[in-house]
């Protein structure tokens, strides 16, 4: 069965056309990548997809689950961790990891034990007891992702996990996100082309709306006769004429 299936999903907002029947899927384990420039529509079909705002048409199943018939079945399936901090401030890293877990219905015991996982495999024990406020750029991001890991969930949303990081903090990011390939199926938007070509199973370019090419990074390339993927991205995401 496909991780993530979309059927012609659409977003109307009164001005925009945001997301135009976008058709794609996305395999079990793969590490898939949305890219496009700014206003194509990725952060509006991540938003679908996790249930944060409705489709006006179409419909998406996350391993078989409608976000449209069943939201709550769907919603359980997956972790987000949005372009927004979603991370509290004011609380030590482990308290926003048990504060997560609760939410997800874990009793006191149970979430303890999650975030002890979570603070082992995200390499977050040195600053568990640090306020997230404290925390570099590179950490609170790590910690958000740890959050959106902590209810155990089959697919995972990264929107710009990297935005606004020094080069050394994305490349530890990097490797954090590698290591999930193949446990996790992880759809992630990025603006970073070597983010993406480095990451990416298979990338997807949206321009106004609207899906224009998915392949592997060289599939991309060799569609477009390029050798440099950003050569690629910049064929491919222009966007066109859209009428509404
Ligand atoms: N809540 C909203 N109300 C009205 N229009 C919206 C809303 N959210 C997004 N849009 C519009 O929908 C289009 C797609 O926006 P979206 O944020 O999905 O793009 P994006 O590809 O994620 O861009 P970016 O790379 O800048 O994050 C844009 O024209 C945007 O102005």
């Amino acid at each position: 069965m496909e991780a993530i299936k979309t059927a012609a999903l659409t977003k109307r907002y009164r001005q925009a056309l945001a997301v135009d029947r976008l058709s794609l899927t996305v395999f079990p384990g793969e590490l898939f990548s949305l890219l496009g420039v700014n206003g194509a529509g990725k952060t509006t079909t991540i938003k679908m997809l996790c249930g944060l705002t409705a489709p006006t048409g179409g419909n998406a199943w996350l391993l078989g689950d409608s976000i449209v018939e069943h939201p709550q079945r769907a919603k359980q399936k997956l972790g987000l961790s949005p372009q927004e901090t979603a991370v509290a401030p004011n609380l030590t890293v482990a308290e926003n990891l048990q504060m997560m877990a609760r939410i997800y219905g874990a009793d006191s015991a149970q979430a303890a034990a999650r975030t002890g996982d979570i603070l082992c495999r995200l390499s977050l024990q040195p600053v568990q007891k640090s306020l997230a406020k404290t925390l570099s750029g590179g950490m609170q991001r790590r910690l958000s992702i740890g959050m959106a890991l902590i209810s155990g969930p089959q697919i995972l949303f990264l929107d710009e996990p990297t935005l606004g990081l020094d080069v050394l903090a994305r490349r530890q990011l990097w490797a954090l996100i590698q290591s999930l390939k193949g446990s996790v199926t992880v759809v992630l938007t990025t603006h970073y082309m070597e983010e993406a070509q480095t990451l990416s199973d298979r990338i997807g370019i949206m321009a106004g709306g609207r899906l224009t090419a998915v392949g592997t990074p060289g599939q991309l390339m060799a569609q477009t006769g390029t050798t440099r993927f950003e050569d690629a991205f910049v064929a491919l995401a222009a966007p066109e004429e859209v009428a509404i």
